[in-house]
């Protein structure tokens, strides 16, 4: 290469440095050019143009940061296109300064690639002497390399802006860079530059950290309550714990602040408790987050510097895979949760049988939703599904509903005879919901037509034959009534062929699946449940159950007019923490206060206390209550 005047001048400034002289150039820069003498042995006189890894190398660093790079693009993306009518090329380098990724002017490619602003190119230190990407690894600092600050005379047109990317356990991951082949002479003209690369390597480390830790707590702070959800200063992931399991840069640096540490020691950081640098305990994360207005969620340091905090609760996992075993009806039934996946693969094992099964459950938990599943995946499923509320039918008429009456067994209106529910269930599956609250008479009818597999309408000569199967729900324990009498032993072994156990809702760990499949059932439009409602309602005792959450979503759905379910849409009782407990709605005096506060109303009543109006009317019954009056 021919060596012009700017070049041998370079040169001699370069020697000048070295020997010690006195320099109108960056620190930073004079500093680089020593190590490019004393540590990697360059010349400044061997003129060098930019070195591309072979192809088979350059795969194999782009496999190696896949993930960042994909988790990268949309912010590199916007990046660019703020940068591309001013004539910079954007390159993404890995820890080691190779080029993996890169976006430039097509119609400028040759000259770019000579210039090594290209896919491949590598850029550390040692390879190209001091440069924007290889100056960035050595000091782990955002900087700008602009034309003779180049250490190889052969990079001094361009101007090359370098920041880098820590992983979230606060090792260097990636460098980004803006270079321009042409700029003004002036450093200082790249000052904005250097405050974009900035400031988009600081949100890929955002969505970095988001993206790795969905399931644990993400603390996300700002000095002002207006960037705090936009463009947070600091983001760390915390475990149940308490303790800091990752982090963004800049958190890695206030981190160490506070502690007087030295930023370079990210590994001293991680494990430590958050208590150990603020003044929170983990439990009091929930009120950070968006339950409260932003100025009112402050987080002290242990110094007693203010932040203004956003604490993410962890999202759920996705669906097992378990549930791969389990298919159509019974599979629609749950999330991410492994008492229902359990169950599910049992019933899915016996909905192929013919025998009896007993659904037990707290009211409200889809023993009807499972019977039909369990119905829908048997091989009567083209038959009918017949249901029978034992507690809702009044006594009286109890018998005939079930068992139909022949032509006049009635005299008047009712003379012509009637079809119960036990034959309409003919070459289907009889639902006998509640059968702890069916009267001892009917239990010896219902045996006789289990065992005989024939019923006997009221009035009627002739019994009919009858083939169903049976399936039964209570919220009891059916053992124990058997015990004191009030349920038939040999009824009990007839429909007990098996028994399916429903968790509570607070047992299950996919109420926010729940939530989301109710939304869309309930609405048209798409609403996704805000992380911090989502907590609330994971926190939430739901002695109603599901039916509990159907209703109050409903509520909420009426005043949430975005697509965000937030806990200000949420009815007072989950917000409130002294909220009821299923022991004390189930009580008389529980269901008394609520009828009293309803006044008497029983379907209004049955919605806050998240059961079905049979069960209030059970309770009613059951504790003797006198009723002023009911309108339902
Ligand atoms: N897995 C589910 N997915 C979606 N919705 C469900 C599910 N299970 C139940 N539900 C809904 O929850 C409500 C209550 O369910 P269901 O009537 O089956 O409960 P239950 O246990 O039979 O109640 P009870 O004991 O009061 O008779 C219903 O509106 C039902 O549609």
């Amino acid at each position: 290469m021919a060596v012009t005047t700017q070049v041998s001048e370079h040169i001699k400034e370069v020697q000048s440095v070295i020997d010690g002289s006195q320099t109108s150039r960056d620190e930073v820069i004079a500093a680089s050019w020593t190590r490019c003498i004393d540590d990697y042995h360059l010349d400044p006189v061997v003129l060098q143009e930019a070195y591309i890894v072979p192809h088979t190398q350059l795969k194999e660093h782009r496999e190696r940061l896949d993930k960042l790079i994909r988790t990268a693009k949309y912010g590199l993306d916007a990046l660019y296109h703020q940068v591309a009518d001013h004539g910079y090329v954007l390159m993404l380098t890995d820890a080691e300064g190779v080029t993996v990724d890169y976006q430039g002017d097509a119609s400028l490619t040759w000259e770019l690639k000579k210039a090594g602003l290209y896919l491949g190119a590598e850029w550390s230190e040692a390879r190209a002497g001091t440069c924007g990407v290889g100056s960035c690894i050595y000091t782990g600092e955002a900087l700008t390399v602009h034309q003779s600050d180049h250490f190889d005379a052969t990079h001094s047109p361009l101007s090359c802006t370098a920041a880098p990317i820590y992983d979230v356990d606060g090792s260097l991951a990636a460098v980004l860079d803006i270079s321009a082949l042409h700029s003004p002479e002036p450093k200082a003209s790249q000052a904005l530059t250097l405050q974009l690369v900035t400031s988009c390597t600081r949100r890929i480390e955002m969505a970095a950290l988001m993206n790795t830790f969905r399931k644990e707590w993400i603390i996300r702070l700002s000095q002002s309550p207006a960037f705090l959800d936009v463009d947070p200063e600091c983001a760390m992931a915390v475990d149940a714990e308490g303790r800091i399991i990752g982090m963004t840069h800049s958190t890695q640096r206030l981190l160490s602040r506070i502690k007087g540490n030295n930023w370079r020691q990210p590994r001293v950081l991680l494990g430590s408790l958050i208590s150990d640098f603020f003044n929170l305990d983990i439990n009091e994360l929930p009120a950070l987050s968006r339950a409260l207005p932003t100025e009112e969620r402050l987080l002290a340091t242990i110094h007693g510097d203010l932040w203004f905090a956003h604490a993410i609760a962890p999202q759920p996992s996705s669906i097992r895979r378990r549930k791969k075993v389990v298919s159509g009806s019974l599979a629609s039934l749950y999330g991410d949760d492994a008492k229902m996946a359990d169950l599910a693969i049992k019933a899915t094992t016996l909905s192929m049988s013919d025998l009896p099964l007993l659904l037990n459950g707290e009211t409200g938990t889809g023993k009807e939703f499972l019977a039909k599943a369990i119905h829908e995946s048997s091989s009567r499923k083209s038959g009918p599904f017949i249901a029978i509320n034992c507690a809702a039918i009044p006594e009286s008429l109890i018998e005939s509903e079930l068992f139909g009456y022949a032509d006049g067994a009635f005299t008047g209106a009712r003379s012509k005879g009637k079809r119960g529910l036990i034959e309409q269930a003919n070459n289907g599956t009889l639902f006998l919901d509640e059968i702890g609250d069916m009267p001892l008479s009917l239990q010896a009818r219902l045996l006789r037509v289990l065992a005989e597999r024939e019923l006997l309408p009221v009035g009627a000569t002739k019994a009919i034959p009858v083939s169903f199967r049976v399936l039964a729900a209570t919220h009891k324990s059916l053992p124990e009534l058997v015990k004191n009498g009030s349920f038939r032993e040999d009824l009990f072994y007839r429909i007990n062929g098996a028994t399916l156990t429903i968790p509570s809702l607070r047992e299950r760990s996919d109420i926010l699946w729940l939530a989301e499949t109710l939304i869309t059932k309930l609405v048209d439009r798409t609403v996704c449940v805000s992380a911090s409602a989502g907590y609330i309602l994971e926190r939430y005792d739901w002695p109603g159950n599901i039916r509990e959450l159907e209703n109050m979503l409903q509520f909420a759905l009426a005043f949430c007019e975005g697509n965000e379910l937030l806990p200000e849409h949420l009815p007072e009782q989950l917000l409130n923490p002294k909220r009821l407990t299923s022991r004390e709605t189930e009580s008389a005096g529980g269901t008394l206060e609520v009828l009293e506060a309803c006044d008497w109303n029983i379907s209004k009543a049955a919605k806050v206390l998240g059961v079905d109006r049979s069960t209030v009317h059970r309770r009613i019954k059951k504790a003797g209550i006198k009723r002023r009056y009911d309108t339902d």
